[in-house]
């Protein structure tokens, strides 16, 4: 494999942004911000045996879940997407179409939002390829949705279902908790291919003072981030969150995924109960699900609470997390 060979097979041949200055091709990228915009910058890793198996995806998948993972960060702040840089470490016998595969599929998407390939970097590892993106993106001056927005009496609420994605991650690991054949190609599509939610970001950044996270980690712990950036306390209600409607009846661990799984991609958020009714309506003729869930509660603590029957239960922050795995 040659490395320039292959940076000038994955250079796009034609840019949607008209501010980029210089995409690839110099020692870095140069664009002009819009103004009257603020810039959004993130970056997520995905590491094989860590965030895929490449035993059990497709290079296709594991580029789609890499860009869509970043791109549903820039959702989670009200964001739109418009640039991305993708820097990869190939294990020496990873073959040069597989990479190709990879870009073709990123490509795929990032066309679905106009975005535009500005940079990256390549370089051979002897150990498990790993893959990293980077997005930048735009919100309008002073529109971000930030964790810090919580506030008592708002409405708490996710984008869709929960729970679904671990159970195709459960499914891949090899626990064939079901036979049919439609149910596991719907949590395997979950799992693999999230879609971010950018719509739903966007209708969000246009309310006052929504706060909003990304479940990558689980709905405990992106709930306990809002919390404890808001120093604020949540009450969720088991009943109210969204899941498929088979999920309970497939595994008893249904709801640990749904609480503690993890990369549902879905938005999970606050809003003033008084704009409630008209972003629900929004959303929904947007195509947006939304589902109120909860409610923010007055406390002088960070803590989230899980209503279940009749217990209400301390959600603790637990989840996916790299260094602690508890679950
Ligand atoms: N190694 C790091 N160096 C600097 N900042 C980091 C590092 N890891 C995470 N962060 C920052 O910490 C915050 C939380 O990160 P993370 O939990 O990964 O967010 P998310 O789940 O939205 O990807 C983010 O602002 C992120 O940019
Ligand atoms: C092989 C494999 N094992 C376990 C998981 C589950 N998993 C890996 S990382 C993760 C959390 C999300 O990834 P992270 O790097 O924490 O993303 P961030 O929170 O920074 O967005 C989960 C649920 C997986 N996707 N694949
Ligand atoms: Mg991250
Ligand atoms: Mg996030
Ligand atoms: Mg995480």
């Amino acid at each position: 494999m040659d490395e320039f060979e292959l940076i000038r097979r994955i250079a796009p041949r034609s840019l949607s942004h008209r501010e980029i200055e210089i995409g690839i091709g110099d020692d870095a990228a140069v664009y002009n911000p819009k103004k009257g915009y603020q810039e959004i910058v993130c970056v997520d890793t995905m590491v094989d045996g860590v965030h895929f198996l490449s035993s059990h995806s497709t290079p296709a998948d594991i580029g789609y879940k890499a860009l869509a993972v970043n791109i549903s960060d820039i959702a989670a702040m009200g964001g739109y997407p418009k640039f991305y840089l993708v820097s990869i470490a190939v294990p020496s016998g990873r073959r040069e179409s597989d990479i190709e595969a990879m870009y073709e599929e990123m490509t795929k998407l990032a066309k679905l939002y106009q975005m535009d390939l500005i940079g990256g970097d390549t370089v051979s590892t002897r150990g498990q390829m790993v893959i990293t993106v980077t997005v930048i993106g735009e919100v309008e001056k002073g529109r971000a949705c930030l964790r810090s927005h919580a506030r008592p009496g708002d409405v708490v609420f996710v984008t869709g279902e929960l729970g679904s994605s671990a159970a195709g991650l459960s499914l891949l690991l090899g626990d064939r908790f079901t036979n049919d054949e439609g149910l596991v190609q719907h949590f395997m599509k979950r799992h693999k291919r999230p879609e971010p939610r950018v719509k739903a970001g966007l209708i969000c950044s246009r309310y006052q003072r929504v706060a909003l996270n990304d479940i990558s980690d689980g709905l405990a712990s992106e709930l306990n981030e809002i919390a404890e950036a808001s120093r604020v306390s949540i009450d969720i209600y088991q009943d109210s969150i969204p899941t498929h409607s088979e999920l309970h009846k497939l595994h008893s661990d249904w709801e640990e995924w749904v609480l503690f799984g993890g990369e549902d991609f879905e938005l999970a958020g606050t809003i003033s109960s008084d704009q409630w009714e008209r972003f629900a309506q929004e959303c929904s003729s947007c195509g947006v699900p939304v589902y109120k869930i909860g409610q923010v509660v007055q406390s002088g603590e960070a803590k989230v609470f899980y209503h279940s029957g009749q217990d209400r239960i301390l959600l603790e922050k637990k989840g996916y997390n790299h260094f602690k795995q508890d679950r």
